[in-house]
């Protein structure tokens, strides 16, 4: 069987250790994504999941605890090898797109495939694919102004799966929408999730969309359950 795509260990994590401000966030967080596995993360707000998502994604370090990816222990490597092994391997989703306004849809998937070393032509190809099987090919040469707010998280998807990565960390992808809205844009993403083979772990107050996924994990007070 192949290595899980993610792999947290005995995750850790205080703020302002030592101090009148200090807080216990992880304590003790042990999680396995294997290939191909969609993940729902539920979490009461403040519960750390912001947190876990940024160790998981390489973005902060754990106090104590291992963070491996495909195999490979990202604990103890360099900043420069962490930045790289991030680039490479993992996409991110966040609640708001931050698309780059003055660029077209096209473009904002474009952009981080050219910066990877990847050829125009090829680069644009792809984006193309990718905004037709989020169904909006037709927008490619609109700047997220002139897109719906749905839209735009649309081309979020694409370019966070623009390069590749082995795993995609989504932070409430539908959170900014309405619930109409928000359920045909999850829906989206879910295709092209599957439609890609990818792994993902994805966090959501909503239920509804977590039972969509392939299992839930409830966040609380630092620690996953079932
Ligand atoms: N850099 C920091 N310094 C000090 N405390 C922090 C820091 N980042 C987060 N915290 C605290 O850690 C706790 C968990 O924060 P985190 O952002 O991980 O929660 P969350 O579950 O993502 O919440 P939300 O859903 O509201 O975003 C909160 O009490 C927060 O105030």
């Amino acid at each position: 069987m192949s290595d899980p795509v993610l792999c947290l260990y005995g995750l850790h994590k205080t703020y302002n250790k030592g101090l009148p401000g200090e807080v216990q966030v992880l304590r003790g967080v042990d999680l396995t994504v294997n290939a191909g596995e969609v993940v729902a993360l539920v979490a009461p707000s403040g519960a750390g999941k912001s947190t876990m998502l940024h160790i998981a994604g390489l973005l902060d370090v754990p106090d104590t605890g291992t963070v491996s990816l495909a195999g490979q222990d990202m604990t103890g490597l360099s900043d420069r090898k962490r930045t790289a092994a991030r680039r490479s391997d993992i996409g991110f989703i966040y609640q708001f797109h931050h698309l780059l306004p003055e660029f077209s849809a096209l473009e904002n998937i474009v952009l981080p495939q050219l910066a990877a070393g990847i050829a125009r032509s090829t680069a644009e190809a792809r984006a193309r694919d990718l905004l037709d099987r989020v169904g909006i090919a037709a927008r490619a040469g609109h700047r997220p102004a002139a897109l719906s707010g749905g839209e735009q998280q649309r081309v979020a998807f694409c370019r966070a799966l623009a390069n590749k990565p082995r795993l995609l960390l989504a932070d409430e992808p539908t959170g900014n929408l309405d619930p109409a809205t928000s359920d045909q844009v999850f829906g989206a993403l879910m295709e092209l999730v599957r439609g890609t083979g990818l792994s993902a772990l994805i966090a959501t107050h909503n239920m509804e969309l977590a039972a969509r996924m392939d299992r839930v994990l409830r966040m609380d007070a630092g620690q996953l359950s079932i």
